[in-house]
């Protein structure tokens, strides 16, 4: 398939539309829609909420009677069935549009190739693959639902020089500075969980909840730089053509997750304070009977190995709808994870320190060997946020 400078630019236009739709979405995909007759955009939208219009509705709606003839660029394919709004694809046919490029198939199984059927059914030219990457990873989290049967996970962890996440005494705050622990605030909002262990509960107490208002200067997670913050025009509606705050009651609050096998989590704790939906995940042999969890919904999950199961845990968010989870624990979870292969992003904030021996380090992991048996990474990006440094890597296949 052949595609035009044209054809990226609105393609490109589209996948900043959906970005809009970064924290809000959930358990709904990313996506944006461009109407263009040639150059000219005659309508532009993007999706704001489950339940709220799809993204070619918001187009289409902008673009009126326009829409006839045009091309419609959709970051994901206009889905086929009644959900909680009736088939996109049956609205661009009805608008009488000639041509859609998609960037991205949806694996979603009520979709699934047929929105792209239906509108060659209709007589419109479909061409797919366009910025098909870029697409995917905007909803990196809702592919590997769909395809993997469990979310994508990400391990955040702040450590030192020398790779240490704690004192020995489990001291821990601060490791880095204020510009990375907001950036870290950023990866939790577009997070549909946040997952912690019980250890990192006892040592720390921790909130784990979205403060975004601790440094709003930062642009959003994964973007170097916002070009022009122009405001939308309307709910999921708008030309603008970049990334722009979205509206605080659209925010999804994402799941607070303890894996707590023996209820250890004390009464009292940040976590158990009803301040965010929270999930305890406990093993079979507890009961959640006491007042502690009051604020929290229990849920026994498989054990094995005399720990909560991982495959089970993440299956279960999954079935949730959980499509991204921030994982923000110690090295056991932490390592645990990695070395059942189930980490597949890792967020490493390393600040200029050094916390010397007795210090704990960044991830438990079994002893290897030889050279061949070690954990390759690859770097995706490096930025520096104030005096510390961030590193995006992925486990090599
Ligand atoms: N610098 C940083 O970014 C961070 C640092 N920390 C530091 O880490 C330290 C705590 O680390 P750690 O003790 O390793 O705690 P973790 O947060 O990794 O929690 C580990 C506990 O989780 C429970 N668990 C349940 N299922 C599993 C499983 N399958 N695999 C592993 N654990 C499981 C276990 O307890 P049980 O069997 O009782 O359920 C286990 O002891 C603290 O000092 C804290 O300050 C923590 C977070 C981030
Ligand atoms: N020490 C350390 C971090 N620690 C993480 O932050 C958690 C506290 O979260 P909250 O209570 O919501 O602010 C804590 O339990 C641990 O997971 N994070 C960082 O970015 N930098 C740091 O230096």
């Amino acid at each position: 398939m052949t595609f035009t400078a044209l054809d990226h630019q609105h393609m490109a236009h589209a996948l900043r539309l959906a970005e809009r739709g970064l924290f809000t979405t959930q358990p709904n995909p990313r996506v944006g829609c461009v109407i263009a007759h040639g150059a000219e955009v005659v309508g532009a939208g993007w999706h704001q909420r489950a339940g709220g219009p799809h993204a070619e509705v918001c187009a289409l709606r902008a673009a009126g009677e326009r829409a006839r003839g045009a091309t419609a660029y959709v970051t994901l394919e206009p889905c086929a069935h009644h959900g909680r709004t009736p088939p996109c694809a049956d609205a661009l046919a009805a608008a009488g549009v000639a041509r859609v490029v998609v960037a991205a198939e949806d694996p979603f199984p009520q979709v699934d190739g047929r929105g792209i059927e239906k509108l060659r059914a209709a007589g419109i030219a479909v061409e797919t693959g366009l910025l098909r990457e870029a697409a995917r990873e905007l909803n990196v989290g809702f592919f590997s639902r769909h395809e993997r049967g469990r979310p994508w996970v990400r391990l955040k962890l702040a450590m030192s020089l020398d790779g240490r996440t704690a004192l020995g005494n489990g001291e821990s705050k601060w490791i880095t500075g204020a510009a990375a622990r907001a950036d870290v605030q950023r990866w939790r909002a577009r997070s549909s969980a946040i997952l912690t262990g019980s250890g990192t509960v006892l040592a720390d107490d921790p909130r784990l909840t979205v403060r975004l208002d601790e440094d709003a200067s930062l642009p959003p997670p994964g973007r170097e730089s916002v070009a022009d913050p122009a405001r939308g025009q309307g709910e999921g509606t708008a030309h603008a053509t970049d990334w722009t705050e979205v509206p605080a009651a659209a925010f999804v609050p994402p799941l607070r997750v303890v894996l707590d096998r023996r209820l250890r989590t004390p009464a009292g704790s940040h976590v158990l304070d009803g301040s965010a939906p929270t999930l305890v995940l406990h093993g079979d042999g507890a009961a959640c009977a006491d007042d502690r969890f009051a604020r929290a919904e229990c849920r026994p999950v498989a054990e094995r190995d005399g720990k909560l199961a991982l495959p089970a845990v993440l299956a279960h968010l999954a079935a949730r709808e959980c499509n991204e989870v921030h994982v923000e624990a110690g090295p056991a979870l932490c390592g645990a994870l990695l070395a059942e292969g189930l980490a597949d992003e890792l967020l490493l904030y390393v600040a200029p320190a050094l916390l010397g021996d007795d210090a704990r380090p960044l991830l438990h992991l079994p002893a290897l060997r030889s050279m061949d048996e070690r954990w390759n990474l690859r770097l995706l990006d490096l930025r520096p946020l104030g005096a510390d440094l961030r590193l995006r890597l992925r486990p090599e296949a």
